[in-house]
């Protein structure tokens, strides 16, 4: 009974989710043709040799208790403002509740007792919006990729791969290969990032991924990040090890978010550099 009112919970939700995600990554793509946006891809078509074929938009959607720090209003284009402001807010908070059902569901999932230590940790934490453009590019697949190998540095991400032109972009890798991620209307791509793999102890897993580009169609897609509280340690939550060994080092928040963003989207070294002997 509990299973299906959680399930129920999760349908209704990513119903709701979809529409305030396609307003939202609407508002803000990067097809808006305000002027701003097209000096980002004009930079981003010089430098086309260098791999990465993608332009983004970040907003970090803080939490009530971190307003003092809300996102710059030149994030938002001017014409469309109000209302994109308005959407990215709602889907941001609607997403929110979704990932803390999803943290409590997994923790109880391999047991750890009690059930909200993971909540314990994201709740009322920073939560950032990244919406991703690939444009069509005729070098596909074997020169020119959307975004880099990665995993993804926080809690959980729900990713929404936007399923108006069926285009799939998104890979996973897995013993050694990459797979395609299907686009499945009615399904977010749920990613465990680095500092979960760390706290659970490594009961989940922090997924490689990376996105391709279509020769010939665009695509989009929204990523929601969850952080855990930026003071405090990353390593393995008691709850998670019990009579396990600790397989990964702690390190300070602070120094942990140093080394990803200096590891520059290569894959799982930054999450290796943690990982201890065993
Ligand atoms: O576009 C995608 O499917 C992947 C996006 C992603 O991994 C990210 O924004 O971190
Ligand atoms: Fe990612």
């Amino acid at each position: 009974m509990q299973q299906e009112r959680s399930g129920l919970f999760l349908w209704l939700t990513y119903r709701r989710l979809q529409r305030l995600a396609i307003t939202a990554a609407m508002s803000r793509c990067p097809r808006d043709t305000s002027p701003r946006i097209l000096v980002l891809r004009r930079s981003l078509l010089r430098t086309i040799a260098l791999t990465q074929f993608r332009s983004s938009i970040s907003r970090s959607c803080l939490n009530p208790s971190h307003r003092r720090r809300s996102a710059p209003s030149w994030l938002l284009p001017a014409s469309t403002g109000a209302s994109s402001s308005h959407s990215v807010d709602a889907y941001a908070s609607e997403t929110r509740e979704l990932a803390y059902r999803l943290l409590e569901l997994m923790a109880k999932a391999v047991g750890a007792e009690p059930p909200a230590v993971l909540l314990g940790v994201f709740q009322g934490q920073p939560q950032g919006m990244r919406v991703n453009y690939y444009p069509p590019c005729r070098q596909a697949a074997d020169r020119v990729l959307g975004l880099s190998p990665h995993t993804d540095a926080g809690g959980l991400t729900l990713l929404l791969q936007m399923d108006n032109a069926a285009v799939d972009g998104l890979q996973i890798k897995k013993d050694g290969k990459w797979f395609s991620v299907n686009v499945v209307d009615g399904a977010f791509v749920v990613n465990v990032g680095d500092a979960l793999e760390i706290m659970s102890n490594g009961k989940f897993t922090s997924v490689e991924h990376r996105a391709v580009i279509h020769p010939a169609k665009e695509r989009i897609s929204a990523a929601m990040f969850f952080y855990p509280c930026p003071h405090m340690m990353v390593g393995p939550l008691p709850e998670f090890v019990k009579g396990d060994k600790e397989r990964y080092g702690s390190t300070s928040y602070e120094d942990f978010m140093k080394h990803y963003f200096a590891t520059k989207l290569d894959g799982r070294k930054h999450l290796e550099r943690l990982k201890l002997e065993q």
